[in-house]
């Protein structure tokens, strides 16, 4: 089976704007992926590379083992929903399904109808009358409905209420499970990642800092506090991702492929939202967001060990 998204050294620049750079990635079949950064990192302009509605100013790409842009036959592979879940607001929800099912040849009628049941949508509702949640909702259901081997998805619970959010992820993860699909999701709700992906890209100031299976990166990682001490103190082996020092103390964030040494320190592992801003906040520190996955980085030794 193909990879879900090979990349290697992918950039986009929107004129001076470099909005992704160096972007090298491999991600295997069979993973709901989370995508996770701050605000103008570049995740929207990656998920659009991905499924060919733009095109990268230097670099490759393939999804699924094809070229995005690849034509009819790989648009009917992937299926996308953009970060402002786009409907038409002169159509009812029931024009949506049919359209949808004019649109694509793996349609699964019954699996639209049921979710629309199940949402408690009129079919005869005119679509500009349903809330924004409600919209989004629908652009979701034809989204699951076309059955693509990989679901891309940009911010798809934003405008969702919490409830909402955690019915349309148990929905996905049930709809995933059942039919095989890969899915790619970006979202700022690390939380709601955990619950969903088994895989995670980090994105921060346009380049990959972080990727890889979720199980393994929260093993290797430890938050580990001793007596105050510099990162070169450390055995070899441990990349300092995160440092703070007060006084008397230090805090590391660090990775080790290996199992952590034993040393006069406490060691605990990372929740997955640590982790995450544990990487985000290094590439914010360093400013250049340039580290990468395998880079090394001490912050600066100021402030309270967290
Ligand atoms: N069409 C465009 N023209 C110029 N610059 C753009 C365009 N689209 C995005 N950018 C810039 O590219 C960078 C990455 O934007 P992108 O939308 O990919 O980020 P994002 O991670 O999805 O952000 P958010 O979490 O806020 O949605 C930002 O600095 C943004 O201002």
């Amino acid at each position: 089976m193909n990879a879900i998204l090979q990349a290697h050294a992918l950039g986009k620049r929107y004129g001076q704007r470099q909005a992704l750079a160096d972007c090298s990635l491999e991600i295997p079949p069979g993973h709901v992926v989370g995508l996770v950064g701050p605000n103008g990192a570049g995740k929207t302009t990656l998920l659009k590379i991905a499924c060919g509605m733009l095109a990268p100013t230097t670099g490759r790409i393939e999804v699924l083992g094809e070229q995005p842009n690849g034509g009819t036959a790989q648009l009917a592979r992937v299926g996308y929903v953009a970060q402002d879940t786009p409907t038409y607001g002169n159509l009812s929800v029931a024009d949506h399904l049919k359209f949808g099912a004019k649109m694509n040849p793996g349609w699964d009628a019954k699996l639209a109808q049921a979710r629309v049941e199940q949402l408690g949508l009129d079919p005869k509702q005119k679509v500009s009358k349903l809330s924004g949640g409600q919209r989004a909702q629908l652009a979701l259901t034809v989204a699951v409905a076309k059955r693509p081997e990989l679901l891309i998805l940009d911010e798809p619970v934003a405008s969702l209420d919490p409830l909402a959010r955690r019915d349309f992820l148990r929905y996905l993860m049930e709809s995933v499970a059942e039919h095989d699909t890969n899915v790619l999701l970006s979202s700022h709700l690390v939380s709601d990642l955990e619950r969903v992906c088994d895989y995670l890209v980090v994105l921060v100031s346009s380049r990959v800092q972080l990727a890889g299976e979720t199980e393994d990166l929260l093993a290797q990682h430890h938050r580990i506090v001793c007596t105050r001490r510099q990162e070169s103190d450390l055995p070899a082996g441990l990349e300092v991702v995160w440092a703070k020092h007060t006084d008397r103390q230090s805090t590391f964030v660090v990775r080790s492929e290996r199992e952590l040494p034993a040393g006069d320190w406490s060691a605990e592992h990372l929740e997955l939202e640590d982790l995450v801003l544990a990487y985000m906040e290094r590439a914010v520190d360093t400013g250049r967001g340039g580290a990468g996955p395998g880079g090394r980085t001490t912050m600066q030794p100021t402030g309270e060990a967290r």
